[in-house]
């Protein structure tokens, strides 16, 4: 039980890797706030049938007043925050060259700009609690390598990235750890309809040292382990979770 009472408050926590931390951190005996967009129910079950308590917050991550309103949840509901996992973000496949401005200007905002907006709430109810606190951005290999059809998408993970890398400097001094996770290819919806090309799903099995794609559940032992005290020295950290797929150029 590595999160045993703790407060964890995982955005974009209904699907994919943020549903499978947010059931992870449960599992490790975390009381969590789940923040999504549309329809966390499954979820929601999912961590009552193991006896932790759960709260869903519906709101867009790109309206600055949502992070706000995941910090009033956690504290009416648990007492305060420990942990912040966020994770909510979009990736619409788009070609460069004919780049819609509101496809970019919303890749942006809830990639790069939500992400900022909830850090900084949490991080001002972290200090007030004054026992400092976890704070882990969903950043990607995208962070340091390209794709074609992600040049909108590539830097909010760079960015995100970054912005874990100042906020460890930032709030270093009130106790709370700021890292990132790095993910490879873990199937989910964001990549459905690219993974749906078979020669394209089948040119990352083989690149992958490990000898498949990710699933959600690969993100939550490295997730549990930085919101923990297990991880109390390691801040501004960025953790790879690819199968090995980075490393692997011949
Ligand atoms: N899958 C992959 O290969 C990789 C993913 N990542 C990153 O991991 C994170 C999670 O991705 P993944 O699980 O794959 O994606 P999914 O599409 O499966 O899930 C996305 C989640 O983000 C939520 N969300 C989307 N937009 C908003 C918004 N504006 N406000 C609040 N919540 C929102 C969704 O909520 P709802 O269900 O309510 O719509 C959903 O819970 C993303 O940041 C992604 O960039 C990084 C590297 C690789
Ligand atoms: C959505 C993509 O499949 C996924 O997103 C990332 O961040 C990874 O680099 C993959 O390209």
């Amino acid at each position: 039980m590595l999160l045993k009472d703790k407060t964890v408050i995982v955005t974009g926590g209904s699907r994919g890797i943020g549903a499978a931390v947010a059931i992870g951190c449960a599992q490790h005996g975390a009381n969590v706030v789940v923040s999504h967009h549309s329809n966390a129910d499954e979820v929601v079950a999912a961590i009552q049938a193991l006896g932790r308590g759960v709260v869903a917050v519906k709101g867009d991550v790109a309206d600055p007043a949502t992070g706000s309103l995941l910090v009033q949840a956690a504290v009416e509901h648990f007492g305060g925050v420990d942990v912040l996992v966020s994770n909510a973000g979009i990736c619409p496949f788009h070609a460069f060259l004919d780049m819609p401005p509101e496809t970019l200007k919303r890749t942006m905002e809830v990639n790069l700009h939500g992400a900022y907006f909830v850090t900084q709430a949490v991080a001002n109810r972290m200090k007030e609690q004054g026992r400092g606190g976890s704070i882990i951005a969903m950043s990607s290999i995208s962070a340091l390598v390209g794709g074609e059809f992600q040049t909108h998408y590539t830097p909010t993970k760079a960015g995100v990235h970054s912005l874990m890398q100042s906020c460890a400097i930032a709030l270093g001094k009130y106790g709370i750890r700021c890292n990132s996770l790095l993910p490879g290819t873990i199937l989910t919806d964001i990549n459905k309809d690219d993974l749906a090309d078979l020669d394209k799903k089948a040119y990352f099995e083989k690149r992958i040292p490990l000898g498949r794609l990710g699933q959600p559940e690969d993100l939550v032992g490295p997730a549990v382990f930085l919101a923990s005290d297990m991880a109390q020295y390691v801040t501004g950290a960025a953790l790879l979770v690819d199968g090995g797929m980075f490393v692997n150029l011949q």
